[in-house]
């Protein structure tokens, strides 16, 4: 029989799971449901791929490789909790803290001086950035937010920052030399295989990749980053910032886009503290540092340096601040800027944050501003520039009657961009880069200099046929208007476009309404629609699913948390993954400082439930369904009487909200007909948590207000971490 696999990962969502998981397991117990935990945390990533560095007692399995070979099968039932798709920086956090607890692994060699340190780094860059979620998305995806939460947000409004025309908040971004403009794109008419070759200006030619399988009817892409257009583009907005008192923010995807982003993140931190990197440019030579890692990396290199040079280079980082432009911050409080580290300002959620605060940012004196929100490569930038644009002129949307949009994503097999990381190249030499077939014809060519960025993207022909087939059957089953957001007029959309069209001719898509709008047109099309409380599911690529199920979400409930957000595999299989977003990392933060945790939980609940029933199906398992349909109404419940965390220390917090799920879970069990056992299973324990609701709610309120150890970040002790997030003795012994 199968299993539910539960993912354990890092950070707030980790910590909540050792709450939330041993109800799961006590509630499941009798119904013959076995669920079995997979570490996919960071640390246990890092562990995996370094066996030859530890004893033979801390070696672990590779449980993302086990996972990823799964999701190919059709009795994948995965539970996929958010997890760190971990920046430079963050990687030697995690590689630090190891070493401190014994692991003998090596360091991060930022520049590998001999092979074995070769080897090492590229064992580490394959556990950096995004490099969990590709390999277990073997299916597109289907996000929205279910009923019960959007009634709820409607009745109970998060707060809205209100929005006027005289907002001088906008959008840069690149009109020539950036992805966008150099993109061109093929379908494969048979099977073959492909090479990436760059020839320099004297014909001497290498081999950037070879081998690259392709399959009847993919598509591919390449497109080139010119890094004087970047560059001279980030110089002019930097002037404009500053001439207009303008908030200089850099919106990027450092984490999934792990070998592309980083490098234009560098750029921007080079021409914003330009006059530092002109000044001191051998020194910070010298000290290697890697500006891609941010400005937090230079200021932790020259701490290296005598005291009076030291203060010298401080005082010109000093003097970049007092000439501005003013830069958008982290945290105020501890002076982090949006070019400290690339993993702390993600478009997905960093954007949307923005336009739901008025289009404002922090400032260094810890007050919000009017910001020049600056996304390099146009391909995707306009659709946020469109929303602003709508805000401006119709003001804020209001979360009590706007309308939701559902999203239908083209992910599978890393598709389109958020595949390109092995084919993307930070080019040496001025020349040529080819991608020649088997036969050796040139398929795509581009012209490209030092520095440029170039890439290739590939889509196989399944995932689109799939694609294509869950957006008519999400249209039909929720009689909504779905949108297609492609532009006819990009290389890569324009061939998506002709098998879009050749493969809704296989769905009866009889009294749907169905379009294709470029993305700011589908944008401006949806926000129209939304302001009148009507829905409308968009239908996007891969990047745009990621943006576009945080920008609505965060708009019409607050949180990305909240959404389901499933993914049906294509061999049949499910992934249901908790909520649409990321981690939080400021809610250890909280937890640390005073043992309170607001993470919500909700996304979790929702993947819960469909995975219960998934299993039910598979398995013919009655007990899976009622457990998984009292779920749902229990989290209904816990939605309806505000048992949600709250943000505020000594007040209900994700633990305190558990407790309420497990008691609205028990009574709907108790409360069923369609199971006898489940029902006198249950009726005692109902009683006994809604008895004992004063003292437990007590309990797990009581201990907050002081500081906490979980014994590690990344890889926190097991027992110190499980008494910190179960500390009701009452609820633990009702568990039992
Ligand atoms: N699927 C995955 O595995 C994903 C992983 N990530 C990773 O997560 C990390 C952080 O990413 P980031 O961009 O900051 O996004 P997050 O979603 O983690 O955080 C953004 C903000 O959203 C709110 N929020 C999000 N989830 C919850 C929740 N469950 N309960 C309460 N509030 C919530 C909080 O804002 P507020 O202050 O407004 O309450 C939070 O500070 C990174 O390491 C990133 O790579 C990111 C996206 C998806
Ligand atoms: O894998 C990641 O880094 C983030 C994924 C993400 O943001 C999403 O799928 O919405
Ligand atoms: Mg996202």
């Amino acid at each position: 029989m199968s299993k539910i696999i539960y993912t354990k990962t890092d950070e707030a969502p980790a910590l909540a799971t050792r709450s939330f998981l041993p109800i799961v397991k006590a509630f499941i117990k009798s119904s013959g449901i076995n669920i079995e935990t997979k570490d996919i945390s960071l640390a246990a990533r890092i562990l995996a791929v370094f066996p030859d560095f530890l004893n033979e007692d801390q070696r672990v399995s590779d449980d993302l490789a086990f996972l990823g070979e799964l999701a190919k099968k059709p009795e994948a039932n995965i539970i996929k909790l958010p997890n760190i798709s971990a920046s430079i920086p963050q990687l030697k956090g995690a590689i630090k803290e190891l070493q401190s607890q014994g692991f003998d692994i090596p360091n991060y060699p930022d520049t590998p001086k001999n092979d074995s340190e070769k080897d090492i780094k590229s064992r580490y860059d394959k556990i950096k950035g995004s490099a969990v979620n590709p390999v277990l998305r073997e299916g597109n995806s289907d996000r929205r937010a279910p009923k019960a939460v959007k009634n709820y947000a409607k009745k109970n409004p998060h707060s809205m920052g209100v929005w006027t025309s005289d907002s001088k908040t906008h959008v840069a971004t690149m009109q020539s030399g950036d992805f966008a403009h150099n993109e061109k794109s093929v379908t494969i008419p048979e099977a073959t295989s492909v090479k990436i070759q760059h020839t320099d200006n004297n014909g001497n030619t290498t081999i950037l990749k070879d081998n690259i399988a392709l399959l009847e009817e993919e598509i591919i892409d390449s497109t080139v980053m010119n890094k004087k257009a970047l560059v001279l583009f980030l110089d002019e907005q930097i002037a404009d910032a500053r001439n207009n008192n303008l908030l200089f923010s850099l919106h990027m995807k450092g984490t999934m886009m792990k070998v592309s982003d980083p490098i234009i993140f560098g750029h921007a931190v080079r021409s914003y503290y330009k006059s530092v990197f002109e000044k001191h440019g051998d020194i910070i030579k010298e000290l290697n540092v890697n500006v891609n890692s941010g400005v937090s990396n230079l200021l932790s290199r020259i701490e290296e340096l005598p005291d009076d040079k030291r203060k010298e280079i401080e005082g010109d980082i000093a003097a970049v601040y007092q000439n501005g432009p003013a830069i958008a911050m982290v945290n105020s409080d501890k002076g982090i800027t949006n070019l400290h580290v690339p993993s702390d300002v993600i478009i997905d959620a960093s954007m949307p944050a923005m336009i739901r605060t008025s289009g404002q940012m922090w400032n260094a004196d810890g007050k919000l501003q009017d910001t020049k929100a600056v996304i390099p490569d146009s391909s995707y930038a306009g659709i946020y520039a469109a929303t602003i644009d709508f805000c401006k002129k119709h003001g804020a949307f209001d979360p009590t009657t706007m309308g939701t949009v559902p999203n239908v994503g083209l992910m599978a097999q890393k598709a389109e961009e958020y595949g390109s990381h092995d084919k993307t190249f930070e080019i040496e030499s001025e020349g040529t880069v080819r991608v020649i077939d088997a036969s050796g014809n040139t398929l795509l060519e581009h012209t490209v200099e030092e520095g440029d960025i170039w890439r290739m993207c590939q889509v196989k022909d399944a995932p689109i046929q799939d694609w294509v087939k869950l957006a008519v059957t999400r249209a039909r089953a929720s009689q909504t208007p779905a949108v297609f957001w492609l532009n006819e007029n990009r290389a890569h959309d324009a061939q998506l476009i002709k098998k879009v069209n050749r493969y809704l001719k296989d769905h009866d898509t009889n009294g749907l309404d169905l379009r294709i709008l470029s993305p700011v047109d589908a944008t401006i099309f949806t926000c129209e629609r939304i302001i009148e409380g009507k829905d409308t599911i968009s239908v996007s690529g891969n990047v745009l699913r990621d943006y576009l199920t945080d920008l609505f979400p965060i708009l019409e409930v607050g949180t990305s948390a909240k959404m389901l957000s499933i993914v049906p595999l294509m061999n049949g299989g499910g992934l249901f993954e908790t909520g649409a977003g990321g981690s939080a990392p400021k809610h250890v933060q909280q937890l640390l400082e005073e043992n309170h945790l607001r993470w919500d939980s909700l996304g979790e609940f929702l993947a819960l439930a469909v995975s219960l029933e998934h299993f039910s199906e598979v398995n013919d398992n009655a007990k899976a369904k009622i457990l998984g349909e009292t779920l749902d109404d229990a989290t209904e419940k816990l939605l309806e009487n505000k048992k949600g965390p709250s943000r505020k220390v000594g007040e209900l917090d994700n633990r305190g909200s558990h407790f309420y799920l497990a008691m609205y879970w028990a009574q709907e069990l108790a409360n069923q007909t369609k199971d006898d056992v489940l029902k006198t299973e249950f009726t005692p324990i109902a009683k006994q948590l809604a008895d004992n609701e004063t003292t437990i709610v007590k309990e797990l309120n009581d201990i907050q207000g002081s500081a906490t150890d979980i014994g590690g970040y990344y890889e926190p002790n097991e027992a110190l971490i499980n008494q910190v997030m179960r500390p009701s003795k009452t609820l633990n012994s009702i568990l039992q």
